[in-house]
């Protein structure tokens, strides 16, 4: 026999013949912490508004002579749109199983068959409380998940933005939300790519649904079909356990595959398949799982010109470029610049509880004129590390860092050194910074293919 201290759980019996429910009330007291007893249905909206059961025995048929379960089914419905995720367990007579059967299609959780045996009736009563436990932790994993994806969409809300380029890509993003077209993003490092992707998600029917963000040029070759695909236990050394994959986690919702430019031919093959299929097989299983999802792909790299040198699959790009956007770099949008910095001003003096309140002309002349090679990203660091050094209100050029390359230090270095590679390095950023980070006209100059010059890029960490 349990001792009282280690009970669990609270159950409630709802049943109108007075016998059946002093013999449950003895008998489950045994096992559970909590047995409260009610002949009258009526009374079910008031108990559940003052207490929280975790299973609800419920009789089906209250009414003498009437065996239809019409009431049973009345009940059943109140009680799950009080809590919907309540755990009831119907009672009916033998011959009433069609009735029963029916009842848990509605969301009635199982069943006991009246006379019942106590064991049977704790085996029954114990696995909806199992059931019921994990509808709590779901329950509670859901709202977490949603607490989190609010905070993080709090961040994605605003897109700042007024010059005609950004006007038009959020034309864009109006007219593909609602639709499930596969959507490739195109723009430098920083110009926004991400928030662009959570912003058709958020508005999109999928919205409720998660975001799953994945970085393939943070994904080894080796784990790359893992992680996407998932896998099940056992399939290689380090799989301890069976686990899903991106595709299978972000299904009903949206995938967003970012530097899809970086994957290896192999692998394209491989992300092409599922994206036609739109399957999933673990590693190490070779069962078909469905996955329905909206994709959106981005990348920094020249991807047409990829094409063109066989090093990124066209079958592949016509399949996620349904719909494309094109961010300008923020050099290029010149009139959004003073309208982000003043928004980031804004947003770093609130968080660091700051007094700075405005930029100076001769910082938002400067900033106009910088060519930002980290587009958005380097602005945003720019004014926070401005706002958590300045003592001012108004911010002066002195509290930026812009061009940290000088011209004539690199010439000394080149003079004095002759390591191939290091003038190799110099050289092209000498020529990026030329055609103000134009790779095209970058690499006509120094006489590469774009490709090779992206891998130099790569190579030095340029
Ligand atoms: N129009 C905008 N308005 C406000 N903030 C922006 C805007 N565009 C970008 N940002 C901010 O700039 C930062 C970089 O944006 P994001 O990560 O979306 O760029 P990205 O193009 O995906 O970068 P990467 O190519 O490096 O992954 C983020 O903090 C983002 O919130």
């Amino acid at each position: 026999m349990h001792n009282n201290s280690t009970k669990q759980g609270k159950v409630l019996v709802v049943d109108d013949n007075e016998d059946l429910l002093r013999a449950a009330k003895l008998f489950l007291k045994r096992h559970f912490r909590q047995v409260d007893i009610e002949k009258d249905p009526e009374a079910i909206p008031n108990l559940l508004r003052n207490e929280q059961y975790d299973v609800i025995l419920l009789d089906m048929n209250f009414t003498k002579d009437v065996s239809s379960g019409h009431e049973g089914f009345l009940w059943l419905s109140k009680i799950l749109d009080i809590d919907p995720s309540a755990v009831v367990v119907l009672i009916t007579a033998y011959g009433g199983v069609d009735t029963a059967v029916r009842a848990i299609k509605e969301g009635a959780t199982d069943f006991v068959l009246k006379p019942w045996e106590n064991e049977k009736l704790l085996a029954t009563v114990m696995s909806a409380m199992k059931l019921r436990e994990s509808k709590v932790a779901l329950d509670r994993l859901k709202s977490r998940h949603k607490q989190i994806n609010d905070t993080i969409n709090a961040k994605f809300k605003d897109i700042i933005g007024q010059s005609a380029a950004m006007l038009k890509v959020f034309e864009t993003i109006d007219r593909v939300a609602e639709t499930d077209a596969n959507v490739l993003i195109l723009g430098e490092n920083g110009t926004g790519k991400e928030l662009i992707a959570r912003a058709i998600h958020s508005n999109s029917s999928r919205s409720s649904e998660p975001f799953i963000n994945v970085d393939l040029g943070a994904i080894s070759q080796t784990l790359f079909e893992s992680e996407l695909f998932g896998h099940v236990k056992g399939a290689f050394t380090d799989a301890k356990e069976s686990r899903a994959g991106r595709f299978e986690i972000a299904s009903g919702g949206t995938l967003f595959l970012d530097e899809i430019g970086n994957l290896s031919m192999p692998l394209q093959a491989k992300l092409l398949t599922v994206i036609q299929n739109r399957n999933v097989v673990r590693v190490g299983s070779n069962k078909q799982i469905p996955v329905d999802i909206r994709l959106i792909c981005a990348t920094n790299m020249p991807i047409y010109e990829m094409v063109k040198e066989n090093t990124f699959r066209q079958d592949l790009l016509y399949r996620v470029n349904t719909i494309e956007i094109k961010l300008p770099p923020l050099r290029e949008r010149v009139d959004d610049i003073k309208l982000l910095a003043e928004h980031f001003l804004k947003f770093y003096a609130k968080k660091y509880n700051k007094e700075v309140r405005s930029l100076s002309q001769a910082v938002i002349k400067r900033m106009e004129k910088y060519h930002w090679p980290g587009n958005i990203r380097e602005l945003e660091h720019a004014l926070e590390r401005a706002v958590i050094m300045s003592s001012e209100h108004i911010l002066q050029p002195e509290d930026f860092y812009f061009n940290p390359i000088h011209h004539s230090q690199e010439e000394g270095v080149l003079l004095e050194k002759f390591n191939l590679e290091e003038v190799e390095r110099i050289l092209i950023r000498k020529v990026l910074k030329k055609y103000d980070g134009n790779i095209t006209q970058a690499a006509h100059e120094l006489g590469l293919t774009r490709s090779s010059l992206y891998r130099r890029l790569e190579k030095y960490g340029l």
